[in-house]
C-alpha cells in the first residue's frame, strides 16, 4: 500500500499496545491523524494515559473484541518486541493501523507497511519503502529510494541520504547521519550522532564518526 492509500483515511477505534513513552508518541500521532484510541494494553496494566484506559494485555484483547475493536497499533519502541507483539496481535485477528502525522511529508509513491509510525516533522522522499512496524521518528528524514526494513527505527533527527537500505530491526540512534548508496544490514544498533559512511554488517552496534563496528549487537 503507499502513502496515496493510507492517508486521510481515519477509522477507528484502534486498541494501542504499549503504555509507555512511545505509546504516547504514538497515540497523539494516530489522534492527529484522525483516529480514536480504544485503550492502551501491557502486561498487568492499570490506570490510564491521556484519557484512555490502560489495560492488562489479555484481558483487554477480550474486551475490545467485545466491543468491536477490530484495529490495532504497536508502539513499542523495542525493535525486537515491537515484532513479537505484532505477531501476537495479528494471530488475535486485529488488523494493523499504520498512522502518518499530518505534519509529516510523505512522498505519494512511498510504500507504507502494516502497522508503521511516521512520527511529527518526518520527511520521506520519493521512491522509498517503508517496511511493516517502522518507526520514522520525529524530524527523520528518509531521502529518494530508500528501502527500511520491517521493524526498523530512524530515531528523531536522524538523516538518510538518497538511496539507503536498512535491515529488518535495525535501529539508527537519534541524529545519525548516512551518505547515499549506503547498506545497513539488519539487527543494527547505529550509535546516537554518529556519521555512517560505509556499509555496516548485520548484527553488529556501530558508532562514531566515522561509524565503526565496535561489537556484535546484544
Ligand atoms: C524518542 C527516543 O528516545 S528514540 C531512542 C533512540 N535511541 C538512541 O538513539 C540510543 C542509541 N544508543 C547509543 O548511542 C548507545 O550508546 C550505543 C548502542 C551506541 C552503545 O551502547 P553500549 O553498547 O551499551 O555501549 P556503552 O554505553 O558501554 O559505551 C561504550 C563506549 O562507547 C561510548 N559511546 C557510546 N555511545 C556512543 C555514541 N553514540 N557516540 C560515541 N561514543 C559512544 C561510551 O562513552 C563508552 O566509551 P568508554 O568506553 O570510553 O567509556
Amino acid at each position: 500500500m503507499t502513502r496515496g492509500d493510507t492517508a486521510d483515511r481515519p477509522v477507528g477505534p484502534v486498541a494501542v499496545f504499549g503504555a509507555g513513552g512511545h505509546a504516547s508518541v504514538a497515540m497523539d500521532v494516530l489522534t492527529a491523524a484522525g483516529y480514536t484510541v480504544a485503550a492502551c494494553l501491557t502486561p498487568g496494566g492499570s490506570g490510564e494515559k491521556r484519557g484512555v484506559p490502560i489495560l492488562d494485555e489479555v484481558e483487554g484483547i477480550r474486551i475490545l473484541r467485545a466491543q468491536g475493536v477490530r484495529r490495532a497499533h504497536v508502539a513499542l519502541g523495542d525493535n525486537v518486541l515491537r515484532e513479537r507483539v505484532t505477531a501476537m496481535v495479528q494471530g488475535e485477528g486485529f488488523d494493523l493501523v499504520s498512522a502518518i502525522s499530518p505534519t509529516a511529508s510523505v512522498a505519494d509513491d512511498v510504500e507504507v507497511g502494516a502497522g508503521t509510525l511516521v512520527v511529527h516533522g518526518a520527511v520521506v522522499n520519493v521512491g522509498t519503502r517503508l517496511g511493516a512496524g517502522v518507526i520514522v521518528n520525529t524530524l527523520a528524514s528518509v531521502d529518494h529510494d530508500g528501502d527500511i526494513g520491517d521493524f526498523a527505527h530512524i530515531a528523531p533527527g536522524t538523516h538518510l541520504a538518497g538511496n539507503v537500505t536498512v535491515g529488518a530491526r535495525s535501529l539508527l540512534g537519534v541524529g545519525t547521519s548516512v551518505i547515499p548508496e549506503t547498506t545497513i544490514g539488519h539487527d543494527v544498533v547505529v550509535g546516537a550522532g554518529s556519521v555512517v559512511v560505509t556499509h555496516l554488517d548485520s548484527t553488529v552496534r556501530a558508532w562514531g564518526n566515522p561509524a565503526r563496528t565496535r561489537k556484535a549487537a546484544s
